[in-house]
């Protein structure tokens, strides 16, 4: 659908992701729940080196580990999580709060399982996907990602996995679960417009050396010559008219 100006020509008004959030023009919205994260541990299942990152998959068949309440309607399953990073420490976030932007963000990526039966259907409707994301910021080693980071030398190229069991999620989030709302995209191609985005305002902590890890990741196969993932953030997208909403006044 699109907006129409004195030309009468319709404009076409796009629901990109990532955005700058505005935190003062965000509106507190009081009908927003608190997050309902409900993760078993034992739907962990491997990390998978997907080429423009790496994702840390989840036993998705179920509804074991599900994102509930929230700006949502129902429960949303649990399929994966990955990183944005930058080249350096001075970027890698995707979504920026007042122009800053973080060395990292985390994304985990849940499906609307009451609606749909599986995550590629899911995200051809724009209720399929609910990403919560989550800024890294520079401090010490943060010692949960570092049980993730001690496998990233066994998915180095590009198509590889490991199996990576027995993780509780809910260990990465920070304690204050306050969020921005907005709806988007998928942050990379095919930028499906089917996302709730769930933007978690307390970030958590990443050491220089642990984003210096994540840059070693690789981009190639193993029988291609080695380039790295230095960075993928996308950069920040118009907002157009859209409000993000608040879930803390
Ligand atoms: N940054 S993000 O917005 O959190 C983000 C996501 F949420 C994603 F789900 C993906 N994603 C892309 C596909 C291919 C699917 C192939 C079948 C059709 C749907 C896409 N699998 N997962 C993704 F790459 C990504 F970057
Ligand atoms: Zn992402």
């Amino acid at each position: 659908m699109g907006l129409h100006n004195s030309h009468h020509k319709p404009c076409p008004t796009h629901l990109q992701s990532p955005i700058n959030i505005h935190t003062r023009t965000a509106k507190y919205d009081p009908s927003l729940k608190p997050l309902k994260f409900s993760y078993d541990p034992k739907t962990a299942k491997r990390i998978v080196n997907v080429g423009h990152c790496f994702n840390v998959e989840f036993e998705d068949t179920c509804d074991r580990s599900v994102l509930g309440e929230g700006p949502l309607t129902g429960y949303y399953r649990l399929c994966q999580f990955h990183f944005h990073w930058g080249s350096s420490d001075k970027d890698g976030s995707e979504h920026n709060i007042d122009g800053k932007l973080y060395p990292a963000e985390l994304h985990i990526v849940h499906w609307n399982s009451k609606k749909y039966t599986s995550f590629e259907e899911a995200a051809q409707h724009s209720d399929g996907v609910a990403v919560v994301g989550v800024f890294l910021k520079l401090g010490d080693t943060n010692p949960v990602l570092e049980s993730i980071i001690q496998n990233l030398d066994r998915v180095k190229t590009k198509g590889k996995t490991c199996p990576f069991t027995e993780f509780d999620l809910t260990d990465l989030l920070p304690k204050d679960l306050n969020y921005w709302t907005y709806m988007g995209s998928l942050t990379t191609k095919p930028y499906f417009e089917c996302v709730t985005w769930i933007i978690l305002q307390e970030a958590i902590t990443v050491s220089s050396e642990q984003l210096e890890q994540f840059r070693r990741l690789q981009c190639t196969s193993e029988n291609e010559n080695p380039s790295f993932i230095l960075e993928n953030h996308r950069p920040v997208q118009p907002l157009d008219h859209r409000v993000v909403r608040s879930s803390c006044p």
